[in-house]
């Protein structure tokens, strides 16, 4: 697939992602030149505790008063450390399940917590000191994707969809297909394959909010930052006319490139509801925003597979499976890994960014080129911008 690029030489590589649904860390190995996925290594997650939680959120508010990302408060350096420190301990707990050293490791990709996301302004907010992340691991580190997209142009994110496509290219089982992340926001990405030898077309978008709602809403009516399994949802009747007010939201007709921060839709729109219908509300907006989507895609898919943790909600899935013309399945019906597949995209993200690879393209993000992106840090304190 020349979209990638060409073969390379196959490396170890750590990704960690921490999403804006800020319930831990995620990491998995995988083996790979940044063009072929060459095979999975171990994956898991690292649960943030209620109190690095509470330090992660707030922050996120603090960052929301902050005009750039330039001298920001104490609270967010203090955080920028704690992220780099916690994300060391989960690639130690990684090699641990292995048995490698960090000498066997080639790279580590390194997304960082996003704090905000204001391409619109030309800046994108991701936290994690990535020099502090090589010195404690001794492993090469990228981090900072983002940046250059934003400053060629582009949104920013999302960022997953090259290797969607990679892992989509190893077996194809469809010619157009659409695979939907619900994570703290929900993206997607269209593919459409050629005959042999052409390139697929690629288009990739937020569809819009994710699990963010529904969690904060979780929070403040049961105690606990998620609603388990769609319970409370599932005994709920849904607004209609609150999700119509909310689906008029100028966002969802807007031509894609299009990106959401984590905060852009909030929980205003339901207060006064029962915790059972706000629920039921807020999981069918997910729902129909997603339904939505549909009328940005050049042709329609023949399936839909869903990856992020929305995924695990089965009132979100039923409701959203009655909605779709057609199959809705978890990824894992295509053998991926759908809680490790965005941290296995920031590993084959590094790997690209070392090859000085595009990691974005105008139809994934709206970036003026193929844009290669990322910042290497060396263990002992070199830094190299690509
Ligand atoms: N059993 C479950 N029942 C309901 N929801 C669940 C369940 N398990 C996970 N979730 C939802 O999935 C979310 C975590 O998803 P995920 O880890 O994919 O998000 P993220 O990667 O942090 O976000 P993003 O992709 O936006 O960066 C939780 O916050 C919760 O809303
Ligand atoms: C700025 C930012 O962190 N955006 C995330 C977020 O979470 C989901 C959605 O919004 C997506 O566009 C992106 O993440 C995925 C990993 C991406 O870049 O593909």
């Amino acid at each position: 697939m020349s979209v990638l690029g060409e073969a390379g030489d196959i490396k170890c590589v750590i990704g960690l992602m921490s999403g804006t649904s800020m319930d831990g860390i995620d990491a998995a190995m995988i083996y790979t030149d940044g063009v072929r996925i060459e095979r999975l290594g171990p994956s898991l997650t690292l649960p943030y505790t209620p109190e690095m939680r509470a330090q992660v959120k707030e922050c996120l508010s603090l960052a929301a008063g902050c005009a750039s990302p330039e001298n920001p408060p104490e609270a967010i350096k203090q955080l920028d450390d704690d992220l780099a420190d916690w994300h060391a301990e989960a690639v130690f707990e990684l090699l641990a399940v292995t048995g490698q050293t960090p000498e066997e490791i080639d790279l580590i990709g390194f997304h960082g917590q996003t704090l905000t996301h204001r391409p619109d302004r030309g800046w994108t907010w991701q936290l994690g000191d990535g020099g502090r992340l090589a010195g404690l691991t001794g492993i090469k580190v990228v981090n900072d994707f983002r940046t250059a997209d934003v400053a060629a142009g582009g949104e920013g994110a999302p960022l997953v969809p090259l290797y969607h496509a990679a892992l989509l290219a190893r077996a194809r089982r469809h010619n157009v297909v659409a695979i939907l992340n619900i994570g703290g926001v929900a993206n997607v990405t269209w593919v459409k394959f050629g005959t042999d030898g052409e390139d697929p077309q690629i288009m990739a978008f937020d569809t819009g909010p994710g699990n963010a709602m529904l969690d904060d809403w979780a929070e403040i009516h049961t105690g606990k930052p998620v609603d388990t399994d769609g319970n409370l949802a599932a005994r709920g009747l849904c607004h209609e006319e609150v999700v119509m007010g909310l689906m008029a939201s100028p966002y969802f007709d807007e031509t894609p490139p299009k990106t959401l921060d984590r905060d852009d839709f909030n929980i205003q729109t339901v207060r006064g509801l029962s915790a059972e219908d706000g629920a039921a509300t807020l999981t069918n907006f997910v729902v129909e925003s997603v339904i939505s989507a549909q009328s940005h895609f050049p042709s329609p898919p023949e399936a839909w597979y869903v990856a992020g943790g929305g995924r695990h909600n089965p009132t979100l899935m039923r409701r959203l499976r009655r909605r779709m013309p057609v199959l809705v399945d978890p990824v894992e019906v295509l053998g991926w890994r759908g809680d490790a597949l965005e941290a296995e995209a920031f590993a084959f993200l590094a790997a690209r960014t070392e090859r000085g690879l595009a990691l974005s393209l105008p139809s994934t993000t709206g970036c003026s080129a193929p844009t290669p992106g990322g910042v290497v840090h060396l263990p002992r304190g070199r830094r190299l911008r690509r």
